[in-house]
């Protein structure tokens, strides 16, 4: 039977990334049917005529139909997956607690949507920033769905951290397993691969070992990772969308087979305030191992460093401040 999956923002730059991936089966699987829904407001309307006129034009097998809209309550009936990329970007003059402001707004009324026409059972993953906070409002207003089923997207800066540990080493990036990302998708974010492993000629070995530069891993390691989408924004003039819509589909696939044997991958997830002294009630991003039926479980019990836990507890500082802003601006 055909899923039904949900992008919203999907006339934006992500979107064209991500649709051609997901609709030919790279993330659900090359033998599931899907339907898609595709939100954007009103006056991208045109311009996502045009994505939809592509994506018929791919002739792809595994799409069966695809609506366009600017209703939420259209965009979110009955579906099974939902990529929240849609939100408002950052504009000249606008202060932090705007950007909190306009976001609030967007993510209380997809949340209530989402609570009231999405499948109980539906996956929900916030892409917008600032998606940790926006995830967290998704969930508020959400209040009939498991908050297990929203999560953020913490991926891209996992592959970002991944890509240059495997440079530096000089091995192939899918030799470099169980890095982890904590905290917030921002520059207080800490990649962190105290557990990482890596695979060599002579068998796995810890990353600290295989890169021998435990000052590089302490400092320009962090510091890329963390300014990376800032770069990126510096050199294209654009937010990144290539490598977010491959993180996307990185996430989404994983949350819907499981994670591998041994393996975990990190995701922004609701806190419980029972993991690594991380405060309840943030959404924050952790390592995680996804079960083959798509529940997942906070990988507990890894060695927290000194410099670590400063990091960690930077982050999620600044999680609480965001919410403590943006909580402000959801209705009564
Ligand atoms: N978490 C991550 O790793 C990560 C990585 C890259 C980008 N991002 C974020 O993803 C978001 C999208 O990036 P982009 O480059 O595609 O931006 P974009 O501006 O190209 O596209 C955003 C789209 O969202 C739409 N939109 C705005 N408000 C909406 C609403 N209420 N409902 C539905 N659609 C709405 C816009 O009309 C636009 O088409 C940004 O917030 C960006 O910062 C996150
Ligand atoms: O706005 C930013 O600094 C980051 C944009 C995006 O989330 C990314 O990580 O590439």
């Amino acid at each position: 039977m055909a899923i039904r999956v949900c992008v919203t923002g999907a006339a934006g730059q992500i979107g064209y990334a991500l649709l051609y991936s997901i609709a030919s089966g790279s993330v659900f699987g090359p033998e599931q049917t899907l339907e898609l829904t595709l939100l954007d407001i009103t006056p991208m309307m045109e311009s996502l005529k045009g994505v939809v006129m592509e994506l018929q034009d791919c002739a792809l097998n595994l799409l069966k139909d695809v609506v366009a809209t600017d209703k939420p309550e259209e965009a979110f009936k009955d579906i099974d997956v939902a990529i929240l990329v849609g939100s408002m970007p950052r504009r000249e003059g606008m202060e932090r607690s705007d950007l909190l402001k306009a976001n609030a707004k967007i993510f209380e009324t997809q949340g209530k949507a989402l609570d009231q026409f999405a499948k109980k059972t539906v996956k929900v993953l916030v892409v917008g920033n600032p998606a940790n906070t926006n995830c967290l409002l998704a969930i508020k207003s959400a209040s009939s769905l498991p908050k297990e089923n929203f999560s953020c997207l913490t991926r891209l800066d996992q592959n970002r951290a991944q890509a240059q540990i495997a440079a530096k080493v000089g091995v192939s990036n899918d030799a470099v397993r169980n890095v982890i990302i904590w905290g917030n998708h921002s520059s207080t974010q800490y990649p962190d691969v105290a557990h990482a492993n890596v695979q060599t000629a002579s068998g796995s070995i810890g990353a600290y070992e295989a890169v021998k530069d435990d000052s590089w891993i302490k400092g320009d390691f962090i510091k890329t990772v963390q300014q990376r989408g800032a770069a990126v924004i510096k050199a294209r003039k654009l937010s990144s969308a290539m490598s977010a819509a491959k993180a996307i589909c990185d996430h989404m696939s994983d949350w819907w087979f499981g994670t591998k044997e041994g393996e975990w991958t990190s995701m922004g997830v609701w806190s419980d305030g029972t993991h690594y002294g991380i405060p309840e009630g943030i959404v924050y991003s952790v390592p995680v191992r996804i079960n083959p039926d798509r529940s997942w479980q906070v990988v507990d019990g890894l060695s927290v460093s000194d410099f670590a836990r400063e990091k960690m507890d930077i982050s999620a500082k600044e999680l609480v401040e965001e919410r403590d802003t943006a909580t402000q601006f959801l209705s009564a």
